[in-house]
């Protein structure tokens, strides 16, 4: 189907012509309940859509567009289990992770995730409370996680926001640049370290060399097999490989291959969530989630919130043409939010072809960009209010602090407050007039000033205002965005839930390395032959003609 010919396409284009010259600041003052109106109420936190270009006529539209794309339906798919990936022909199960009661998806399901969850509760209870040693029978106070993308983005980022100290210290090594290894297996004691090599398909270039190295940081410590069955945990969809590269059977945590790599902390990938806050923790994770799944499910789509944050960066970006969108948290332990959410995003609908494989001929999801608001302020902000392109942000922060020094939180959310407010507002030319003649500056030194400070305003964001950060709020927020991304890959028609584009530079790498392996540059462009050619000739060892150790070849 070509969504752009649906009558409520053709409605919303004609309505977005009109909005743009609409001022939001100006519906403020139209409809006194507009700042209610676009909000929502959810336990334990507040969105207010309301600086958004839109109106009611707009809405209505949005919502009728998500009729005709049969987005309830969609939905309902998505729950119960039905194979909505259809490109790797697999269903999408990650909301079965953290259904509290057997769920719709089957009982199958069901079970699965109660015995690997056991599995889990079992070993992390063991960690944290000193049962689990390593080949010296010292116990374990470290773990050092190996995994990238999927397996890292989610764990770190839980971990970071939610860490209290611990019996047990987690560290995440996800780069290839050896950099970050070394720095961590510095300040690990080979004795007290657990490896976890998280993987869902256990062939992850990065992640293997990672392991790889750590296995050699042992010779002359352990032998390969004591490190193996002792100080190495796998985590993977793919438990033969996990088996054949040695971890030992009971160290070993699977997953649903229904479960996609950036959906898959709620799995046993959150295993180091839980070694680091304890499984107690990641339960009320995984319930914080399933309160925003029901509400996802059961609350109409006009007050339903993934729907609405759905439909406003649909609107942001396919009908008002912004592409791109910022996250802005504004409290220091979601520093890894926005990288998060990119993974999330932008991989689900960074896409441009069509579920019936022809060619999307209009935008698709955003470019999804940020960092820590506050710090962004002395950076980025600069674009985001006098740029020529317009970039929806979204600004969360926290009601309650997480320290307990005066004086900082108060002041860190009127920024926040207080950004949002100006990218809608801005200043005019004559209130910018007005400031200058008031602070004495003659008529030429006004007018030869007044322009550079015109801030046109008119910016959209949306706030989101958690309680606390705690982890029932933080598991809700997280699939508060699973499900808005979800909606917005429905209505653009395209397959959420595959990422075949990662796939040809990952193919290009390891014949790169074959090529090195043969000093063979034949036939490559004349600009990847150049650079060949330059580190062959000033990299040193790494690039000479050597068969490629560990599994970059392979
Ligand atoms: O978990 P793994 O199989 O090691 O995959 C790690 C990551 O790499 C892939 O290239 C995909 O882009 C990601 O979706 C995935 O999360």
């Amino acid at each position: 189907m070509d969504v752009t010919s649906l009558p409520e396409w053709q409605i919303l284009e004609a309505r977005a012509a009109v909005v743009r010259g609409r001022r939001v600041a100006d519906l403020f003052q139209i409809d006194p309940q507009r700042a209610q109106k676009y909000s929502l109420s959810l336990p334990g936190m507040l969105l207010d859509f309301s600086k958004n270009l839109i109106d009611e006529p707009d809405l209505a539209a949005l919502l009728a567009l998500a009729d005709a794309c049969d987005l309830a339906d969609w939905r309902d798919k998505l729950f119960s289990g039905a194979p909505i990936n259809a490109t790797e022909g697999r269903p999408v199960l990650h909301t079965a992770l953290r259904e509290q009661a057997p769920g719709s998806a089957g009982d199958a399901v069901s079970t699965r995730v109660s015995a690997e969850l056991a599995q889990v509760r079992s070993f992390v209870s063991r960690l944290r409370s000193g049962g689990v040693s390593g080949y010296s029978c010292k116990k374990f106070t470290r773990l050092v996680c190996l995994g990238i993308g999927g397996s890292n983005l989610g764990p770190q980022m839980v971990v970071e926001a939610l860490a209290q100290p611990g019996p047990v210290t987690v560290d995440f090594v996800s780069n290839l640049d050896g950099v970050e290894l070394a720095s961590a297996l510095a300040q690990a004691d080979p004795e007290t370290t657990l490896f976890v090599v998280s993987s869902k398909t256990f062939t992850t270039a990065e992640t293997l060399t990672n392991a790889e190295s750590v296995l050699r940081w042992y010779a002359g410590r352990a032998s390969r097999e004591q490190v193996l069955s002792k100080h190495f945990v796998g985590i993977t969809a793919n438990t033969e490989k996990a088996k054949a590269f040695g971890i030992a059977p009971e160290h070993i945590f699977s997953f649903g291959d229904w479960v996609g790599g950036r959906f898959s902390l709620w799995s046993s990938i959150g295993l180091p969530i839980a070694a680091a806050l304890g499984f107690e923790a990641f339960e009320r994770l995984l319930a914080g989630a399933a309160v925003m799944d029901r509400h996802f499910r059961e609350a109409p789509l006009a007050r339903n919130a993934p729907v609405l944050m759905g439909l406003i960066s649909l609107w942001n970006c396919s009908f008002l043409g912004y592409p791109a969108h910022a996250i802005l948290p504004y409290n220091q332990k979601l520093h890894l939010l926005p990288a998060y959410l990119q993974q999330a995003d932008m991989e689900s609908n960074g896409k441009s072809v069509t579920r019936d494989g022809s060619a999307a001929h209009y935008r698709t999801g955003p470019l999804i960009w940020g960092q820590l608001g506050i710090n962004g302020q002395h950076a980025f902000y600069q674009y985001l209010h006098q740029g020529t392109e317009v970039v929806p942000a979204d600004f969360i922060g926290t009601v309650e602090a997480d320290h307990e020094l005066p004086g900082h939180h108060q002041r860190l959310l009127c920024n926040m407050l207080a950004q949002a407010r100006a990218l809608m507002t801005g200043v005019s030319v004559e209130e910018v007039r007005r400031d200058l003649h008031a602070r004495g500056l003659g008529r030429e030194q006004v007018d030869a000033l007044a322009p550079f400070k015109v801030h046109t305003g008119n910016r959209p964001s949306t706030t989101i205002l958690l309680d606390r950060l705690e982890p029932e709020s933080l598991g809700a927020l997280i699939a508060l965005y699973e499900h808005k991304i979800f909606v917005q890959g429905v209505i653009l028609q395209i397959y959420s839930f595959d990422q075949w584009g990662v796939e040809l530079g990952k193919g290009l790498a390891a014949e790169l390395e074959q090529r090195f392996a043969g000093a063979d540059f034949d036939g490559l462009d004349a600009s990847t032959k150049q650079l060949a050619e330059y580190l062959r000739a000033n990299g040193g060892n790494e690039f000479s003609d050597k068969t490629p150790e560990g599994v970059m070849g392979a």
